[in-house]
């Protein structure tokens, strides 16, 4: 995970200072391209702990079609809690609920989370519907039927449902690629928190990639990380400069229930990460 410190430092010593949308301030740069060698391992970083269990929810989740929140909170995931608490909090039937009652109320009572564990119509939302098409089906079948296509793009940037959105997709576009029997993917990501979120992001492609290439019948490429507006917080430095400390370790290994032969039929239980030893995590305050 080289590529990922070598980000950290670049951004360091050559970004911006700029404001934000959250009012934090970040360092950023525009324009960034890091390369993974899934032969190589699975890229989750060793230089902290990154919480898998709630990447796999998630993608699992994003691949379901779903938007509400209440797949997620089932399983203890919480990324994704700050968005609808804040709209919540911003209703008529808000009264003063603290975020642990929030995920209660929507983890028991369906009505509720209908109403307010809902994101719109986020990555689930786009991946399986972007106006009446299944981006996923549709690469499924290219990959299948016509592997060498250069169309194999699924957008999750849907402008007229933007509004909409609890947060507008920060991965933006992802396209795949065939060449010697191998898979390759593409993403490029308009908004990268490189301490919180690239972590996540890295790791979430790279197994998207990994469900993709077996259910197709090929073999591991690159995954391929574009990034747009690349920023660290400022807020975020110390941990920053704390991880560029620490020497990287052997990447780990992701290991994939072989059984699974279609995408929609993944479980949670179908992943197993072997030989990871990373250094502690590090905490830090996401930008709300
Ligand atoms: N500012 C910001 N950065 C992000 O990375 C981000 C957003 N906003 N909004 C939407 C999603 C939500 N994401 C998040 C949200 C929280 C964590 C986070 O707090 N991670 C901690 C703990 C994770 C856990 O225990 O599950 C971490 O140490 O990585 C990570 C990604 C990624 N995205
Ligand atoms: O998967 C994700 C989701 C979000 N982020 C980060 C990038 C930005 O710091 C914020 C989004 O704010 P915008 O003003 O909409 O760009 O979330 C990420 O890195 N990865």
């Amino acid at each position: 995970m080289k590529a990922y410190l070598d980000l950290c430092k670049h951004v360091m010593e050559h970004g911006t200072l700029k404001m934000d949308r959250t009012k934090t301030g970040t360092k950023s740069v525009f324009g960034y391209q890091m390369r993974f060698d899934l032969s190589e391992g699975f890229p989750l970083l060793t230089t902290k702990k990154v919480h898998l269990k709630s990447i796999i929810h998630e993608l699992l989740w994003f691949i379901s079609g779903d938007t509400n929140i209440k797949y997620l909170v089932e399983n203890n995931v919480k990324i994704w809690n700050d968005w609808p608490f804040k709209a919540f909090k911003k209703s008529a039937d808000y009264h003063n609920e603290t975020m642990d009652e929030y995920v209660q109320m929507i983890k028991n009572d369906a009505d509720f989370a209908a109403k307010y564990g809902d994101l719109g119509p986020v990555y689930g939302a786009q991946w399986r519907n972007f106006n009446g098409v299944d981006q996923i089906q549709y690469i499924l079948d290219e990959l299948k039927n016509n592997p060498n296509s250069r169309r194999m793009i699924l957008s999750a940037w849907n402008p007229s449902e933007i509004k909409d959105m609890a947060l507008p997709p920060c991965h933006t576009l992802i396209q795949f690629y065939v060449a010697d029997g191998k898979l390759s993917l593409q993403l490029y990501q308009r908004s990268a928190d490189i301490f919180l979120g690239v972590p996540f992001n890295i790791a979430s492609y790279a197994l998207l990639l990994m469900m993709v290439a077996q259910v197709t019948n090929l073999e591991l490429g690159e995954f391929v990380h574009t990034l747009g507006d690349a920023h660290i917080y400022v807020n975020h430095f110390e941990q920053i400069q704390l991880q560029l400390s620490r020497e990287t370790r052997k990447l780990p290994i992701m290991d994939i229930n072989k059984d699974v032969k279609s995408l929609f039929d993944f479980k949670f239980s179908d992943f197993t990460l072997k030989d990871y030893n990373p250094h502690p995590r590090i905490k830090g305050k996401v930008a709300v």
